[in-house]
């Protein structure tokens, strides 16, 4: 099965709503699709979501990674020489996580077409099902607390609160939120960076003094800031997952060595792909620490890849990928089902992945 062709396209998705975090606003999925063909008429697919904020990837930067370098180093070469292609994917250029993602997502979706099996199935096939979380976006108390019970009302039972915009309102709103819902439903908060360390710990041993009942805290403090993650995780009692910090396996094992986080955040636009997310797997395995699998905020594409991993590996307890259920709508034919909370697996090979509707193609 040796690779032919590889088209780029974009699409652009409604979201349901404005989403809103600590470092952006988006009212829409504008991403960056691509199909590798090969010699055998089978097509995988791949995507990449535009994050420059957490990325640094632009939509322009994920094109021209893609053509100036990862296209030219590939092409040719059969998917049944799996490791050299991923060998020559991660040494194409540096960085461009996102671009890299893409290609690495349709090569494992070829990969399963090539010994027709569905990829979780390869990677370990440990269940076929999945809960995702939902997540509120940051906005005024009130505007949470309704949100908060619509997204119950959809059948969710753990919600991913956004905070660190107007550090002084977190509090409040974390408290309009509780007193709404009551404490049958889990709450993660996410501060996106948002706040700097001793602030951090004192906003959350507020929460932890009022009994709000925290699951655990996303990424407290600056991204490249270890040492104010660890003073965080060291002082409060709320566990604190690591996102933003982590894209690297290398990363995962400076945060695991120093003990700066209780949890680590894979998601596939940060590691390029479920290659390295793998290694992360791995090394967390080694230290005994649940993963939580997240996303961007990305169409159904590579949301599907980071759900087969998340079905495959026992280490992944924590699921965040609700961007297919934040889109208004699916451009997706096939691949995983998404019925609010919860997200089946079905038995097509690779990703499953059928077509996808609405690509303008840049090529
Ligand atoms: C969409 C997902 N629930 C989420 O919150 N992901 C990111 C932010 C994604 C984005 O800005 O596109 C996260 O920080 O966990
Ligand atoms: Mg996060």
């Amino acid at each position: 099965m040796k690779i032919t062709n590889i088209r780029i396209g974009e699409i652009s998705v409604p979201l349901k709503t404005p989403f809103k975090t600590a470092l952006r606003t988006v009212n829409s999925v504008e991403d960056i699709i691509v199909e590798i063909h090969t010699d055998t008429g089978n097509v995988g697919y791949g995507e990449a979501p535009p994050t420059g904020v957490i990325t640094g990837d632009t939509k322009g930067a994920i094109i021209g990674a893609l053509k100036d370098h990862i296209i030219k180093s590939i092409i040719g070469m059969d998917i049944e020489n799996f490791e050299e292609i991923m060998l020559k994917l991660d040494k194409s250029l540096v960085k461009n996580t996102s671009a890299k993602a893409a290609i690495d997502i349709a090569l494992y979706d070829l990969y399963g077409q090539l010994y027709n099996a569905p990829l979780y199935k390869m990677l370990g096939g440990y269940k076929k099902e999945i809960i995702t979380d939902v997540t509120i976006s940051v906005n005024d108390p009130e505007e949470m607390a309704k949100d908060s019970l619509d997204a119950i009302r959809r059948g969710f039972d753990t919600l991913k609160i956004k905070v660190g915009k107007d550090a002084s309102m977190d509090l409040e709103r974390m408290k309009a939120i509780r007193n709404a819902i009551g404490y049958d439903v889990k709450l993660r908060i996410d501060a996106n960076q948002g706040w700097k360390p001793k602030e951090a710990v004192k906003i959350l041993r507020k929460m932890e003094d009022t009994g709000l009942d925290i699951e655990f805290v996303e990424q407290p403090v600056e991204a490249h800031d270890i040492e104010g993650l660890k003073y965080v995780t060291d002082n409060i009692s709320i566990p604190v997952l690591a996102d933003e910090s982590v894209f690297s396996a290398k990363d995962a094992l400076t945060i695991l060595q120093n003990r700066a986080a209780d949890y680590i955040n894979i998601k596939l636009m940060k590691t390029g792909g479920l290659h390295n997310a793998l290694k992360i797997c791995s090394i967390a395995e080694v230290y005994g620490v649940e993963c939580m699998i997240g996303c961007m905020l990305e169409a159904k594409v590579s949301v599907n890849a980071a759900v087969h991993l998340a079905a495959a590996k026992s280490i992944i307890t924590k699921i965040d990928l609700d961007g297919p259920v934040l889109c208004s709508e699916d451009p997706v034919e096939g691949g995983a089902i998404f019925d609010e909370f919860k997200i089946t697996l079905n038995d097509a090979p690779g990703l499953g992945i059928k077509k996808v509707n609405g690509i303008r193609y840049l090529d």
